[in-house]
């Protein structure tokens, strides 16, 4: 039997209720008795040197000794490797042998029992779960989205008959788990909210989760509104882009992940979801993070969004004055006068950014800003243009869209392909070479399926165009 096999939990096929009790194992194995207390780490550093100690980092490696009596007065063993025998000198590294023969340690036999609580989730799967036939599918389940204390799997079907199984072990094995759902795929399910039916897999049906990211609180009822832990990376990459003091219009804002850490950074921003449900669980996630005089919830169709914001923008008058962290002082008369702000930031009347992340459609929205800046009731072009460059410092906003495309090894295929959808659908030509334009890879969600995020400045012509 190999060393990886000896540590390994038995195997059963059979069983379909995980029974935690079956998975024991006895190793035979050897340890150094150590009779003094105060040579205890020594020896363990010594031993770990000549590699006589144990190969795993799972299990304790200082156990108390196997006779009762050495145990009771506190008598201490390292646990050797299995090929060490305890009456087989010429198993020993010259260093244990050193340590025997001076009297520091005596070689004894050791029976290491390991049981469930020793064994990772994938070990006792690979103990329960049959092989495949084909190699790529190999691997037992091991991927989780988490969101707060819910896991979240998407099990193939041939691991169906083990979900519970699958499930169970799983919240075993990381005590943040409490709940584990399957995402179930009838046809049709997916809905323009982006929510998924699901069945409770273990644990209780409690949906309502609290989680952070990037500093934020969001507390959530995860099966009604679209929440993806995975995007934590895209979240944190478009708000590394942001600016303090400048605008973003979040069009598809969800629950906020963008939205929440912008404000956070002093970004004013216009954050808008179709869904009731994210419009309102992102008025709680202002409350709780305290930015609502910089973020703004909407609860429209970001199609019309996309030119409401624009224009309600144009007419907005706002500023947000920061005031030093207030100090109560009685002795100090001074300190009741009204603080002066450490810094005001003016709302400016452009947004700097627009968000859209809805990977599926947001391209098809992108009609939305021809002519965006051509028609406001009241303000002519002429008077909009010069609140931009070169009049101003404020340019035209960047547009970041969400979108799917195929996977290849770099890319130029699919960015060439998304600047095309680009150009249909703003009737104007946006190319791989069109400066300031980025196709970022934002990860893979399929086998041959990728999502991107293309970025570009919206051109003058097309925000000025006469529709
Ligand atoms: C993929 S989720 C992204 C949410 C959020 N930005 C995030 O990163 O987690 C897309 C969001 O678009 C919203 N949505 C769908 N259709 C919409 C529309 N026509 N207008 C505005 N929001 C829409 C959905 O409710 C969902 O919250």
């Amino acid at each position: 039997m190999s060393a990886s096999d000896m540590f390994a939990p038995p195997v059963n096929r059979a069983m379909k209720v995980l029974d935690r009790s079956f998975f024991q194992r006895t190793i035979p194995t050897s340890a150094a008795r150590i009779f003094s207390q105060k040579d205890i780490s020594r020896c363990r550093l010594e031993l770990e040197k000549s590699k006589d100690i144990i190969g795993t980092n799972r299990a304790l490696l200082i156990r108390s000794d196997p006779d009762q009596e050495r145990a009771g007065a506190g008598g201490k063993c390292v646990l050797l490797r299995p090929e060490v025998i305890h009456n087989d000198p010429t198993t020993w590294s010259p260093k244990l042998r050193d340590l025997e023969q001076d009297g520091t340690v005596g070689v004894i036999p050791y029976q290491l029992h390991l049981d469930y609580n020793y064994f990772s989730y994938t070990e006792i799967m690979n103990a329960i779960i049959t092989q495949s036939e084909t190699p790529e599918q190999h691997e037992v389940p091991t991927g989780f989205a988490l969101a707060g204390h819910v896991a979240h799997v998407n099990l193939r079907e041939r691991y169906l008959p083990y979900k519970h199984l699958i499930a169970t072990v799983l919240a075993d094995k990381n005590p943040q788990v409490r709940t584990v759902i399957n995402k179930v795929d009838y046809v049709g399910t997916e809905n323009e909210f982006r929510t998924f039916q699901y069945e409770v897999l273990h644990g209780p049906d409690d949906m309502e989760v609290t989680l952070k990211e990037q500093d934020c609180t969001f507390a959530f009822d995860f099966a009604k509104v679209y929440w993806n832990s995975r995007l934590h990376t895209e979240h944190e990459r478009l708000c590394g882009i942001f600016k303090e003091g400048e605008v973003v219009c979040d069009v598809m804002a969800g629950i906020g992940p963008f939205a929440i850490p912008a404000g956070k950074k002093k970004c004013f921003v216009y954050a808008n979801d179709l869904n009731p449900e994210s419009y309102k669980y992102l008025n709680v996630a202002i409350r709780m993070n305290k930015v609502g005089d910089f973020v703004r919830p909407f609860n429209e169709d970001g199609h019309e969004f996309i030119k409401t914001a624009a224009v309600e923008l144009l007419r907005a008058e706002h500023e947000v004055a920061i005031y030093p962290k207030k100090k109560t002082s009685r002795s100090n008369p001074k300190a009741r006068s009204p603080p002066r702000p450490l810094k005001t930031f003016v709302q400016p009347k452009i947004m700097s950014h627009y968000v859209m992340n809805l990977p599926a459609s947001a391209i098809t929205f992108l009609p939305s800003f021809i002519g965006l800046y051509s028609s406001v009731p009241g303000m002519p072009s002429s008077e909009i243009r010069k609140l931009l460059a070169p009049h101003t410092e404020q340019k035209l906003p960047m547009i970041h869209v969400h979108c799917f495309s195929t996977k290849s090894e770099d890319d130029v295929a699919e960015t060439k392909e998304i600047c095309e959808e680009i150009s249909r659908q703003l009737q104007y030509e946006i190319t791989p070479d069109t400066p300031e334009l980025q196709v970022w890879d934002v990860r893979d969600v399929a086998p041959k399926k990728r999502m991107f995020c293309a970025s570009f400045r919206l051109p003058e012509e097309v925000a000025f165009r006469e529709v």
